[in-house]
């Protein structure tokens, strides 16, 4: 079985969806044939690994894979390993008539300072015969004399109308059937957050049991109670019907699978479309952030979700001093 994430992975830098600026100035790298280090920087799923793979696919051709190095910093059990595998890599000369090949270090950030450090010396000491492309999701996490050295990239999340596109191509190639394509591709969106990968990941778990798409099942694979599912615990809470609130926040624990933390985030993601005012949605965002606090230090997860479904029913969010 092919993993859809590959098999739909745009080959050539013009695929790409969004990220125009970077496509611009990928592509004119490979007509000089000549680029600086890069760093992308950007969340999850946003296209870093397929932009350095596009790049190297046009840059390289059929030699791509003799040129071109990608190493996973979380995988390569530290730095001397890293210097290692660039140095035999760096050892051979590049085929084909592009001067360098290209290391691309995916989740740089994950380096101690000091690793960095030794980093930035090994792409200063191979700098003569390749070029580096440091992938991270936080910028800031980045050494500053790296940060020097690189030209920076960053990724946006897609924007709905551009995943639409994407997973579009999908259902075209697969065959699926959509239910309801705008109930399908939204329920996807909210729950991928843009992280492509997710999605796709997602759906192809969706489709391994059946090639027609509903929203439940992409909800129930992604163990995360449905917004409209969370808005009602919400409600009943607010109206001040405490265990029936508990319950059904119980049942779709239970149902999902979906720990505390799980719980407290969808309620997060559902307090802008509660039916109250700007003010009282930001008095429930500041509890939800010490409850959340408290879960993560270790609190109990359900005496903090009892203690957060009576603070609503208690209406306390209305009492705010401005
Ligand atoms: N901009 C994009 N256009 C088309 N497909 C994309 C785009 N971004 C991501 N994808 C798809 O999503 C999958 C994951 O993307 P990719 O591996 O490039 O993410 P990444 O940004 O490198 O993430 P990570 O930080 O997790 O490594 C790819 O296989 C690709 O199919």
């Amino acid at each position: 079985m092919e993993i859809w994430t590959e098999k739909y992975r745009p080959k050539r830098i013009d695929d790409i969806i969004n990220q125009e600026e970077i496509k611009k100035a990928l592509k004119s790298f490979v007509e000089k044939k000549n680029m600086p280090h890069l760093l992308f920087a950007g969340p999850p799923g946003t296209g870093k690994t397929t932009a350095a793979l596009a790049l190297a696919h046009e840059l390289y051709g059929d030699a791509w894979r003799e040129n071109f190095l990608e190493l996973n910093a979380s995988d390569e059990r530290g730095i001397d390993v890293i210097r290692h595998k660039v140095k035999e890599f760096a050892r051979a000369k590049p085929i084909g008539d592009v001067p360098f090949k290209i290391v691309f270090l995916d989740e740089a950030d994950a380096l101690t300072r000091d690793a960095q450090q030794a980093l930035r010396r090994i792409m200063e000491k191979y700098s003569q015969s390749t070029r580096f492309i440091l992938s991270c999701n936080y910028f800031s996490k980045i050494i500053e004399p790296i940060q020097s050295r690189v030209t920076v990239f960053k990724f946006k999340p897609l924007e709905k109308e551009a995943f639409r596109e994407l997973i579009n191509r999908i259902v075209k190639g697969e065959g699926l059937i959509l239910e309801n394509e705008d109930e399908i591709i939204n329920a996807l969106y909210d729950i991928a957050e843009g992280d492509l990968r997710k999605a796709i990941n997602i759906l192809q778990a969706a489709a391994m049991m059946s090639k027609t798409i509903t929203v439940d099942r992409l909800y129930e694979i992604a163990s995360i109670a449905k917004p409209k599912e969370i808005d009602e615990v919400l409600n009943k809470a607010m109206q001040g019907n405490f265990l029936e609130a508990r319950s059904m926040l119980i049942d779709l624990m239970l149902k999902y699978g979906m720990s505390g933390e799980d719980v407290i985030k969808a309620i997060q993601k559902r307090v802008w479309s509660l039916p109250i005012s700007d003010r009282e949605k930001l008095m429930i965002l500041d509890k939800i952030g010490d409850i959340e606090f408290r879960i993560v230090e270790g609190a109990d997860d359900l005496v903090q979700l009892d203690a957060l479904l009576a603070w609503l029913g208690l209406g306390k969010y209305k009492n705010f001093t401005s």
